[in-house]
């Protein structure tokens, strides 16, 4: 893995902390004029949004559903309060473990844990916990990261009853299981690894090193084992889903929603770096996951190269959202992942994936798109995404135009090759932060195009971006964010 040079380490705030704010979300309910027309691909949030069938021994309320679907998945619930008390017992775990890492066998010897995390905290988790795991007897600290106190493993696989699927990706199908042993739901993700017993083995201690990672904007994890042929993980249910999710189902998403996320991104890669030395290498939205408790969190990030190595599928590594000199070969810095956040924020801004061959050109989008909120292109789902060749358009149909002008890979004979996107990620310019339906408060124009200079020199480091004036000045609250994660689960 590339080091980019060290970043200055400061306080996180945490998302939680009250604000000087508008009391009441102006953005909470969604606007009614946003289309009902689904794009293609929707199933994945539908999955997640419909109240579920309890699975077999689950409890209920009586109507077959599970309490946390019965309360439409908000905060307050014993269930989430569960697993929030798991959580904390396995962050305590890892504290403890960590003042002992020396002997523990589950730590890579050269992993940057190892070597940074006693000098850095996440400022608003760590604090309490350490003072907490300081008054442990020696007995205790001495426990393994993944047992409990009866030395009993905290997730295995067989206390996990699938409840539904959640979506799939590239490497892999995650689903929603009801942890009977803990009484709590969690998200399994099951990657089909191509790799000898030798290197799942190396790819499961890899793994480990997220079982150190403790930050409000980092996807909790649980624990991971061996399923068959694939390897599982478990990790904390974000109720609410991804943002690619959210915004496919609803259209785009409010401008000072889209600040949070870009805060919280921030932290999140803040955290990676500064505590474990770990660069991303994958922000996109479907990697960057909301709760109906207001939270916003990444997950997806590279701390396995063995697992990368071992996914069975040829696309994985290539990214729509790389930035132009990761294509061009050089080292991932963390100025890469910026690139990829500003291409993020763009596509959840404006509801679509933003690279087009004439940017700028909306009009007949604008009047082809009067009662549609969707670019049908642009929002097929990655997954299904394959690489073709551009057709060139003969046609003068308006909607063939806007079609071909797409730069989405998605089907339909008018597409831009996975190679010609690339190149024009590198040759042309950079998109922005910009829509003739829309207007976007300079701050937020300004604060896009400083993740999106193509020369990494210029482009803003997150320290940076988190001063801005898009993200200090935000008056969106925790709350704020919970009534609208609770409005996107609604609207179905
Ligand atoms: N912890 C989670 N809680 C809730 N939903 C999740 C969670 N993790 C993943 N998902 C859902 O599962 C989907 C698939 O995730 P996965 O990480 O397998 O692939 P992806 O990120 O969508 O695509 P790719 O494999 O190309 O990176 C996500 O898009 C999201 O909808």
């Amino acid at each position: 893995m590339s080091q980019p040079a060290p970043s200055t380490s400061k306080p996180i705030p945490s998302l939680a902390s009250p604000t000087p704010s508008a009391s009441s979300s102006s953005f909470g309910t969604p606007k009614s004029s946003i289309s009902r027309k689904k794009p293609l691909g929707l199933d994945i949030s539908k999955s997640i949004l419909k109240p579920t069938r309890a699975a077999p021994g689950l409890p209920t309320n009586g109507d077959g559903v599970t309490p946390r679907d019965a309360n439409g998945g908000g905060g307050g619930s014993s269930i989430i309060n569960e697993a929030e008390r798991l959580r904390e017992e396995i962050a305590h775990l890892q504290l403890s473990s960590k003042s002992t890492s020396s002997n523990n066998s589950l730590s890579l010897p050269d992993s940057p844990i190892n070597n940074s995390s006693s000098h850095h905290s996440d400022s608003s988790t760590n604090t309490n916990l350490t003072t907490g795991s300081r008054k442990k007897g020696d007995k205790e600290k001495k426990r393994s990261k993944h047992k409990d106190k009866d030395g009993e493993d905290l997730v295995k696989d067989e206390d996990l009853e699938i409840i539904t699927d959640l979506g799939a990706g590239n490497g892999g199908t995650v689903t929603k299981v009801w942890n009977k042993k803990r009484n709590c739901v969690m998200a399994r993700k099951l990657i089909l690894v191509d790799a000898k017993p030798s290197v799942r083995k190396q790819i499961l201690r890899e793994l480990q090193i997220m079982n150190d990672c403790n930050s409000p904007y980092i996807v909790g994890y649980y624990g991971c084992f061996p399923v068959d042929v694939h390897v599982g993980i478990v990790l904390e249910l974000m109720d609410a889903g991804s943002l690619n999710d959210i915004y496919r189902h609803i259209g785009p998403i409010p401008i000072e929603v889209v600040g949070k996320v870009a805060e919280a991104v921030l932290h999140g890669l803040m955290y990676l770096y500064d505590v474990h030395r770990i660069i991303h290498r994958d922000i996109k939205p479907s990697n960057i996951l909301a709760n109906t408790n207001g939270e916003i969190k990444i997950c997806d990030f590279g701390v396995s190269g063995e697992l990368i190595n071992s996914i069975a599928n040829t696309f994985v590594g290539t990214s729509t959202y790389m930035s132009p000199e990761r294509i061009q070969g050089a080292p991932y810095t963390i100025k890469s992942d910026v690139w990829s956040l500003g291409i993020s924020l763009i596509e959840l801004a404006l509801g679509r994936f933003p690279f087009t061959d004439s940017q700028g050109n909306e009009e007949e989008e604008e009047e082809e798109s009067d009662h549609e909120e969707f670019d049908e292109d642009a929002t097929l789902p990655l997954s299904t995404q394959r690489p073709k060749l551009p057709v060139p358009s003969s046609s003068d149909n308006k909607k063939e135009k806007r079609k071909s002008k797409g730069v989405s890979l998605a089907g339909g004979g008018h597409t831009m090759s996975i190679l010609d996107l690339l190149q024009h990620i590198v040759n042309e310019p950079a998109p922005k932060l910009v829509s003739k339906r829309r207007t976007y408060p300079v701050e937020a124009t300004t604060f896009v195009q400083d993740c999106l200079y193509k020369d990494p020199n210029d482009r803003k480091s997150p320290q940076e971006l988190l001063a801005s004036d898009w993200i200090s000045k935000s008056k969106v609250t925790q709350d704020d964010l919970k009534t609208w994660a609770l409005s996107t689960i609604q609207k179905d």
